[in-house]
């Protein structure tokens, strides 16, 4: 039973994006999309530049109108719910922006404490105490969470910036590139971590990324946004077996060689 449960938990549909549609002006840049996202996975979405990936992303968050579609959050179309059913939806997911996106007047604990700050009302010294323990989760040292963000390196940003996205310990999470800007082993070190959050926490990801890396090595299902479109979804197999031409070249092209060579037991 246990196990069936596990089972049933990887299907659930966590985030369903059916049919929708952006446009800026005349420009169309998504047009009739669909993408699920299932509990407990990391789902890697990949594209070229200006395909339209920071615009799916905003547009689930309701930061980007859309023409028409509809999304689906735990369940629940966003469109349809009441104010407070939308907060606590909101409250149940978390954002890494490009960039990391820190205040940089605030701390790093004051940066954890935001999300605190904004949905719930919580004594000082219990914010701080939940703060530090997502400044641990993340790796970040405890002499860390009194500096400002200029004070910190780019792998310290995306692990303050992570800490916040989970400060109020979401189902999902959004990563917009949390991989760029770091050296790779800074890169590889930031995937375990999701990788480690998934395994133990559960936690969805939903990661943008232009990394063949964290492509191969961490995500479950990948998803190529090309045409306006999802142009091809499924695993890292699948990916290398697509004669799809964008996918072919990003997948299969000489760098990607090089890529496998380094993570083959993910791509064998
Ligand atoms: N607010 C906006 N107004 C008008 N056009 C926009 C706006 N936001 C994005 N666009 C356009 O939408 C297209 C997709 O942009 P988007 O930033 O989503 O691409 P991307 O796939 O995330 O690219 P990259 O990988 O380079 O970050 C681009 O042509 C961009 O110019």
């Amino acid at each position: 039973m246990a196990q069936e449960q596990a089972v049933a938990d990887t299907h659930e549909t966590i985030l369903e994006v059916r049919d929708i549609t952006v446009r800026f002006g005349t420009t169309t840049v998504l047009d009739g999309l669909n993408l699920s996202v299932h509990r407990g996975e990391i789902l890697g979405f990949v594209g070229a530049s200006g395909s339209g990936k920071s615009v799916l992303l905003r547009a689930i968050l309701g930061l980007v109108p859309r023409v028409s579609g509809t999304i689906i959050m735990f369940g629940k179309d966003i469109d349809r719910v009441s104010d407070a059913e939308r907060v606590k939806i909101d409250m149940r997911q978390g954002v890494l922006f490009q960039h990391g996106a820190l205040f940089s007047g605030l701390t790093v604990l004051e940066n954890i404490q935001v999300p605190m700050r904004e949905y719930v009302r919580l004594p000082k010294r219990l914010m701080d105490e939940l703060a530090l323990l997502k400044l641990e989760l993340v790796g970040l040292p405890r002499n860390a969470a009194h500096k400002y963000p200029s004070e910190l390196s780019g792998g310290m940003i995306k692990r303050a910036a992570l800490a916040r996205a989970l400060s109020l310990d979401p189902d999902i999470v959004f990563l917009d590139e949390p991989t760029s800007g770091l050296d790779p082993i800074g890169a590889a070190e930031f995937d375990e971590l999701v990788a480690q959050m998934r395994d133990t926490m559960g936690l969805t990801v939903y990661m943008v990324t232009h990394d063949l890396d964290s492509l191969l090595s961490v995500c479950d299902r990948i998803a190529v946004l090309g045409n306006k479109k999802i142009l091809v979804e499924g695993t890292v197999d699948d990916m290398m077996a697509s004669e799809e031409p964008w996918v072919k070249a990003y997948f299969r092209g000489k760098r990607a060689r090089a890529v496998v060579r380094r993570v083959p037991e993910r791509t064998s």
